[in-house]
């Protein structure tokens, strides 16, 4: 297997596309699948598409598939919803597992809407339990036995730092709590081993680096031994354990399909099985590999060509994910200036740029060119230009 996969993607010509850690760029095969799912399935076919096509299967059918690459066994996965939502539903699964504990660790490197969802829960819950946020240093030992769930981001959103899921899944269970793992910036970017790590719960979401598309569905993965104690807190009728039985009281599905919740995405959930296809023949090792060669190579040259950024992500590889963030000043109208120049990151309050590097799809050339393109931004002061600074965009 070789990598770049360039011609896997549609990559405009000229552009330097590094914020695939926000959202992938379009496999080739999904223009042709979504649009003979649209008119073979959706158009030929109406409602026997939920059987003749196998709609209604489709979550646990695309959860096996991710989860091939964030080594979860079959059956242990399944899609739908947003990632919000599957955040909400392992964190309420994990302090009712716990219900002598009141503490919800997470720290302060976390995506806010993870934390969010946890604030919403504890008031919705009522029975006074505590979200306590700690430095990403401080994890590991603020995890005692007063804690019922750990739930934290494996790689930081803004500077990419890593935890070892291994150690601190190991760490939670000893103090006797739960773990849930976030792998919105993990899955797809770096070898995840679910089953060996043995967590109860792993979130993430599939339009970065699963490339499924803008509001392509979330997974849940929930540990087999785990997964029958389960009631779930958002007990939709595609949950049940026979919905169409349309019974009036809730009763959970057998095994993970009690994670879904109503009726699934079909068109987002085509694409995104389209764009698992780039996977195939791909070992994560090798991602790794390359991925961290990309991002060293991207953090010697930003160092030698421009000394007014401050690198804000781990300098060991080892210790970060597939990204990296520096810090400036002025970060929002260098941020516009470079991708006025076709070199697309992002910026991420109050200071970063950020670059996400994806080695199915970008190469060395790619990280010199964009290394010549913010030196000459930033040699040239050309962010100092009052259109560069109008905050205008959402992200
Ligand atoms: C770590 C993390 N958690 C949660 C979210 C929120 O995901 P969603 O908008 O799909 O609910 C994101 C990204 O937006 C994220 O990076
Ligand atoms: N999910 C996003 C969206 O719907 C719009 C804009 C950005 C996003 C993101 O995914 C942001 C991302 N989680 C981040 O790490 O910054």
């Amino acid at each position: 297997m070789t990598l770049p996969r360039k011609d896997f993607f549609e990559l405009p010509d000229g552009m330097i596309y590094l914020d695939g850690n926000s959202l992938g760029p379009l496999p080739k095969t999904v223009n042709s699948v979504l649009s003979s799912m649209v008119t073979d399935q959706w158009g030929a076919h109406l409602i026997k598409g939920w059987n003749v096509d196998d709609w209604m299967g489709q979550p646990m059918r695309v959860g096996n598939m991710v989860g091939k690459l964030i080594g979860a066994p079959e059956g242990t996965v399944t899609m739908g919803d947003t990632l919000s939502v599957k955040v909400y539903q392992a964190l309420s699964a994990a302090v009712q597992m716990r219900p002598e504990r009141k503490v919800i660790l997470s720290d302060s490197g976390n995506f806010p809407s993870d934390l969010y969802m946890a604030q919403g829960l504890i008031a919705q819950l009522g029975q006074g339990h505590e979200l306590r946020i700690v430095a990403p240093e401080d994890v590991m030992e603020a995890i005692t036995n007063e804690v019922a769930a750990v739930m934290i981001t494996q790689v930081d959103y803004r500077s990419g730092r890593m935890h070892d899921m291994a150690a601190m899944t190991a760490k939670a269970h000893d103090a006797g709590a739960v773990m849930i793992w976030d792998l919105a910036h993990s899955a797809g970017a770096v070898p995840v081993d679910l089953a060996g790590c043995g967590c109860e719960f792993a979130v993430g979401c599939t339009y970065k680096y699963l490339n499924g598309g803008p509001g392509a569905p979330a997974f849940i993965y929930v540990h087999p031994d785990v997964i029958e104690g389960i009631k779930p807190a958002l007990s939709g009728w595609l949950g049940h354990d026979a919905p169409f039985a349309f019974e009036q009281d809730y009763r959970p599905a057998m095994g993970i399909e009690r994670m879904r919740v109503g009726t699934p995405p079909v068109l987002q959930l085509t694409a995104l099985e389209a764009a698992l296809g780039v996977w195939d023949g791909v070992e994560m090792a090798d991602v790794r590999t390359a991925s961290i060669r990309l991002t060293d190579l991207f953090i010697t040259e930003v160092e030698k060509r421009c000394p007014e950024l401050t690198l804000f992500s781990p300098r060991d590889g080892a210790q970060r994910g597939s990204q990296v963030s520096f810090a400036h000043d002025n970060a929002f109208a260098v941020m516009q200036a470079l991708i006025a120049r076709d070199v697309i990151g992002d910026f991420r309050a109050p200071n970063l740029i950020r670059f996400g590097f994806t080695p199915l799809y970008i190469d060395e050339n790619d990280v010199l060119g964009a290394v010549e393109v913010l030196a000459d931004v930033l040699d040239n002061r050309i962010w100092d230009d009052p259109k560069y600074k109008t905050k205008g965009r959402v992200t």
